[in-house]
């Protein structure tokens, strides 16, 4: 059995806050939320990988009501939290485990602040930022269980030939394997926030392809989503001023026929890494 883990809204209390929406302060009060949170990490990973527990890294810490159900689901846990005075609550609240050398808090912004290494990430993000630190957390390939706003979540994990499928889902799903697990009503947070969220977990994808330049791949998604409704064909040879294309016209020639005559919204991510690692290797100049 375990312990029972603290309160989340005595924490709120203790911590004296309301919770402003304005700064993105929408904390879990849902204690079966709350606790399902961190078993996301072992149901995919087998006893070989082992459900990455060692060292978890929580963005948003808020008043720690996640952060006391990490740090029993985990050897260690670097919780970022930007709000100074919730930062300054956590180290009080957590003097026990921050002192044991289980915990340490990180006071500063998620976009910008050092991270450490992680072996894996359970964090209820500050929705103003959530795509920004998505990106940031994705390419380091450690499983990653987020919760987000459900209409960002949807367009995640969305499969080509769907409506929410786009730019989100191919660069997202170039990284990882993604899923939604659950979905979180409003009453699950104080404040409720104005959308229903949902948590998506990520598994980093074995590569199956190569896609050259990382940065690249990702310019041409985004370049050749912005014509989602021209074909391939004319969306690569529009799109160049985006994508930093300097010859499309043998991109075009080279390409798969099938390919080129559909639309972006029909395109599997790999059918778009192959593309771009065409593009990379017979459009752009020597530089
Ligand atoms: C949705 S709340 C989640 C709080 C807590 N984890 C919970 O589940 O109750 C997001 C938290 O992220 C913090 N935050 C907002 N922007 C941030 C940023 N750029 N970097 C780090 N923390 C940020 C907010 O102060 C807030 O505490």
């Amino acid at each position: 059995m375990s312990e029972p883990r603290r309160d989340p809204d005595a924490l709120i209390a203790r911590a004296g806050v309301r919770g402003n929406p304005d700064r993105d302060q929408h904390f879990l009060i849902d204690d079966r939320v709350l606790d399902r949170l961190p078993g996301y990490l072992e149901s995919v990973h087998g006893a070989e990988n082992g459900p990455h527990t060692d060292h978890l890294l929580e963005i948003g810490a808020g008043t720690g009501a996640l952060t006391d159900r990490l740090l029993a689901a985990g050897e260690r846990v670097t919780a970022v939290e930007r709000d100074p005075g919730l930062a300054s609550f956590l180290r009080e609240e957590f003097a026990a485990e921050i002192d044991a050398g289980r915990l340490s808090v990180v006071e500063g912004d998620a976009l910008d602040a050092d991270l450490p290494e992680f072996s894996a990430s359970v964090s209820n993000l500050p929705y103003g930022v959530s795509s920004e630190i998505a990106f940031r957390l994705l390419p380091e390939k450690r499983p990653l269980v987020l919760m987000f706003q459900r209409e960002f979540a949807d367009r995640m994990v969305a499969e080509p030939g769907t409506p929410e499928y786009g730019r989100l889902s191919v660069s997202a799903q170039h990284y990882a394997n993604c899923e939604v697990v659950e979905t979180v009503p409003k009453e699950a947070f104080s404040p409720p926030p104005a959308v229903e969220s949902a948590v998506v977990r990520t598994t980093a994808r074995e590569p199956d392809y190569e896609v050259g330049d990382e940065d690249f791949f990702l310019r041409f998604v985004k370049a050749i989503f912005t014509q989602r409704r021209k074909t391939i064909r004319n969306a690569i040879r529009n799109t160049a001023h985006i994508s930093g294309l300097d010859d499309p016209d043998a991109v075009v020639a080279a390409a798969d026929e099938t390919l080129l005559s559909k639309r972006a919204g029909a395109l599997a991510p790999t059918d778009f890494a192959d593309l771009a690692a065409l593009a990379d290797d017979v459009g752009r100049g020597d530089g």
